[in-house]
């Protein structure tokens, strides 16, 4: 049971309460090298990069490629897309060479599926929607991105959702998103216990520029919650 993929998100706390295991850390919608590398350094597992024209998070392809060499080894550089032409997608797993894909818009599964990289589906969170027949639609993705559902905007709000409505048996790791910060996010881990947490609005000055202190607060605050 505990290694079978029917009850990924109960088997995370599981495995936390007998083998200390640690919740991952993604800091998304990097702009600057200097605030990827300090972020890699204060221990951020993932770095996300997002290719959405509309976000003012959105950079070119030029500056992806950058951020991208600047990391060590050892951390995953996140692509993020919203409804993106193919083609898009295409041009930036050939020019930034991302570990993972992130797509948190309305992608269908065969959209996921046809580029043959791992890839994590995002979900925005409202009632009503069942998020277990969501994830099994997405069942060879690495993850389930929950984040809060804001009609317009696809994400990046700063905006939470109410944790309740997750599931005890997501059949997908849970990645917990949407208005995490340095202050909440220790009772986030501790109430719903997710396999991963990301973060942006809650780490910047102003959107796109991370704030060197809330990222190192924001990672230390999560390692309290593991132990
Ligand atoms: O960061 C953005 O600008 C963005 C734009 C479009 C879709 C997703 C985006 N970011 C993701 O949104 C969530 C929540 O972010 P926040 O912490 O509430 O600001 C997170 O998963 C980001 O990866």
């Amino acid at each position: 049971m505990l290694m079978s993929g029917v009850c990924q998100h109960h088997n995370a706390l599981i495995y936390k309460v007998i083998t200390f295991m640690r919740t991952r850390i993604k800091i998304c919608g990097l702009t600057r090298v200097a605030d990827a590398v300090h972020a890699a350094r204060c221990g951020a597992d993932a770095i996300g990069l997002v290719f959405y024209p509309p976000s003012p998070r959105h950079i070119a392809l030029e500056q992806g490629r950058t951020i991208s060499r600047a990391l060590p080894a050892f951390v995953t550089r996140v692509a993020l897309f919203v409804d993106a032409d193919p083609a898009q997608v295409e041009t930036v797993l050939t020019d930034v060479r991302p570990d993972l894909l992130q797509f948190h818009g309305d992608e269908s599964p065969e959209y996921c599926r046809q580029f043959g990289v791992p890839y994590i589906k995002a979900a925005r969170v409202k009632a009503g929607l069942n998020l277990v027949q969501y994830a099994a639609l997405y069942a060879d993705a690495q993850g389930l991105l929950l984040d809060a559902f804001v009609p317009g905007q696809p994400g990046g709000t700063g905006l939470s959702f109410d944790w309740t409505l997750i599931p005890e048996n997501l059949p997908l790791p849970l990645i917990l998103s949407g208005g995490l910060d340095p202050e909440n996010v220790r009772h986030a881990v501790q109430s719903v216990h997710p396999w991963a947490v990301d973060v942006s609005s809650g780490v910047e000055t102003s959107k796109g520029i991370k704030d060197a202190a809330k990222v190192a607060k924001f990672i230390q605050e999560v390692g309290n919650a593991d132990r």
